[in-house]
């Protein structure tokens, strides 16, 4: 059971409300609520009706989308009632015209009668596949659409969008998420850390997602901190104990200086790097003459912050000149702190070409290592930070860089690259009558009818394709053919027989209390499946150029209905 500050997400019949308290019954549409009016003014506002949420294209030009925001739903719905604040201010918004009865149902209005059957959260999807299907009273069901989509549409765009960075970082990097001063607004930037979390980051520098959701918290230090030290003599207590406890350095600042001048009379590494060194790059300098006189004000202020934080010591690098001053300040305060049994803690640069400085960086410290024995400090970690995104970090991977860590802010949590993933809530039975909404663009029709849908796993072990069919079809079964049709285009059809069938949607929410319903898992069991999902997907749906598209079909049976109910509601043209 996952804790946060508002108790248990899901203790036994209990679900916490929305993380966000701005998640009410009003965060909707006005449009939902004269619908409301208007069905229960025309006595259907009990009828069941069926809605899927979906989306119609993945995002950022890939071949997958990672589904989020499941649990908020859910959380929405189990404390779903309008106060009677609410419902004046939507007697307030309507036309006055509109009936007292209407504000009494409105009263009495709850989510029991509702169903929930989605796509656990943390799940790779595709375009069209239901992720959400809601079943239950057409007036209640209305009133869910905006806050469904809104809670899903940015959860899963953002978590996509870290799914894809992670990828083009490789799985040894750690990635850091750095946005909140960076998002739209305060929930953007809560919902930013948990769902780039969920999408396979490693932190976050965010503290109030930190106590929320338990999200491990990482940060280094900023430019101002290292600006606002003048020289060593505003260090006052100089004094610092070994990390034994067994004894005390009491002039700290004298044990930097002479390490800061070993470093400067290190005049014997050249370019012509040895075999030991990781870095391939060839435009490195000998460290004769890039070590002169550092930054004293940016030494004090590296000082300072190793007496703050000894075993914990990190220096962001790039405020003077990387080179020649971030590095060699840094070596000088870590290898203080080696005397003393303390172990550095890395370094960030965010400005400059990170490829070239990360690998510099890299061959000081490789050389540190061996010209003063200290066993750990070729693998120093380098963080790199600076409006990092999914091209630049394919362009470091290309030149050959040596960062461990990457602090990501703007890009991942604006989801610049694109700006909204476009998930939709169709209508799709209404008293057990399937119901299509036609468009002229045939992407933009929905596929009609209570569904279910499989995901077909073939014999290496990859996902082939996700079906959908009538609820009351049989099942795919493992080792029989099963005939996968596109949903619109007749000519496109395969027979699959597959390895393993999963039924894709399950129970969150049985419209009847006491009813049995899936759990609501912890965000880190909920990342671990986002991360496990990704690693089956077949390399050719990953890729970042001109991926192959994951096919997503219905069963034969559900292709016949959908165009006999096609032919149906479209009018036949007369051209004269
Ligand atoms: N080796 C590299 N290859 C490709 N892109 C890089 C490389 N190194 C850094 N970048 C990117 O290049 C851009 C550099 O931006 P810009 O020139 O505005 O910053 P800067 O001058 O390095 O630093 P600042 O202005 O913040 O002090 C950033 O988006 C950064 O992520
Ligand atoms: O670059 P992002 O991906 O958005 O990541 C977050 C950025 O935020 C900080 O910069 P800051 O706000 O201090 O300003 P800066 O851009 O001038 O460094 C940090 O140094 C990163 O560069
Ligand atoms: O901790 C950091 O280094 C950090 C945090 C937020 C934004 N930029 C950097
Ligand atoms: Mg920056």
């Amino acid at each position: 059971m996952e804790a946060n500050s508002n108790g248990p997400i899901d203790s036994g019949r209990v679900i916490a409300p929305p993380t966000n308290p701005m998640v009410t019954p009003l965060l909707t549409d006005l449009y939902q609520f004269t619908m409301a009016y208007a069905y229960w003014k025309a006595g259907k506002h009990k009828e069941q009706a069926v809605f899927d949420l979906y989306f119609r294209k993945n995002p950022f030009g890939g071949e997958y989308t990672i589904f989020a925001g499941l649990e908020e739903c859910i959380r929405f719905i189990a404390n779903f009632k309008l106060t009677e604040d609410d419902i004046s201010f939507v007697r307030e918004s309507l036309s006055s015209s509109c009936e007292d009865g209407f504000y009494d149902y409105l009263r009495g209005v709850d989510c029991s009668e509702v169903k929930v059957y989605a796509i656990p959260e943390g799940t790779v999807v595709f375009p069209k596949v239901p992720l959400i299907r809601v079943e239950g009273p057409i007036a209640v069901v209305q009133l869910l659409e905006t806050p469904f989509l809104n809670l899903v549409n940015y959860a899963s765009l953002v978590a996509t969008n870290a799914a894809r960075h992670r990828f083009v970082a490789g799985e040894s990097k750690n990635l850091l998420e750095f946005g909140l001063r960076r998002a739209q607004g305060p929930d953007g930037g809560i919902g930013a850390s948990r769902y780039c979390y969920l999408g396979g980051f490693h932190a976050t520098s965010n503290v109030a997602a930190g106590k929320l959701f338990g999200i491990p918290l990482r940060g280094t230090h900023s430019h101002a901190f290292v600006s606002s030290f003048m020289g060593p003599d505003e260090i006052i207590d100089k004094s610092l104990h070994r990390s034994d406890g067994q004894s005390t350095c009491e002039d700290f600042v004298s044990l930097v200086q002479t390490w800061l001048s070993k470093i400067q009379d290190l005049r014997s590494v050249h370019s012509d790097l040895d075999s030991t060194y990781p870095c391939s790059l060839q435009r490195s300098k000998s460290l004769n003459g890039t070590f002169g006189e550092t930054n004293q004000s940016e030494l004090a202020a590296f000082t300072s912050y190793a007496l703050a934080f000894p075993s914990n010591f990190l220096a962001l690098v790039d405020t003077y000149d990387v080179m020649r001053s971030g590095i060699p300040n840094y070596c000088a305060v870590a290898l203080a702190l080696n005397d003393l049994g303390y172990k550095a803690a890395g370094i960030r640069l965010d400005s400059g070409d990170l490829a070239y400085l990360s690998c510099e960086a890299r061959k000081i410290f490789c050389t540190i290592e061996k010209e003063f024995g200290v066993p750990w400090f070729g693998k120093t970690n380098i963080t790199a930070s600076n409006d990092l995104n999914e091209e630049t970090l394919d362009a470091l991977n290309k030149q050959g860089h040596e960062v461990d860590s990457f602090g990501i802010g703007t890009y991942v949590v604006t989801c610049y690259a694109q700006a909204a993933l476009g998930c939709v809530f169709k209508l799709v039975e209404i008293n057990n009558q399937p119901r299509i909404k036609l468009s002229e663009d045939v992407t933009k029709v929905s596929i009609p009818c209570k569904k279910r849908s499989y995901r077909l796993y073939g014999k290496e072990g990859y996902p082939l394709v996700d079906i959908m069919t009538g609820e009351n079809e049989p099942p795919p079964k493992v080792g029989e053919r099963t005939l996968c049709r596109h949903p619109f285009n007749e000519s496109k059809r395969a027979y699959v027989v597959p390895q393993r069938v999963e039924e894709l949607m399950k129970c969150f929410w049985p419209g009847s209390p006491g009813g049995v319903r899936e759990d609501l898992p912890p965000l880190k069991d909920i990342r671990e499946r986002c991360i496990t999902q990704l690693k089956k997907m077949r390399p050719d749906h990953m890729r970042r150029l001109n991926p192959t598209p994951y096919k997503v079909s219905v069963s034969a049976e559900l292709y016949d209905f959908i165009h006999f109910l096609w032919l149906n509601e479209a009018p036949v043209g007369e051209l004269q």
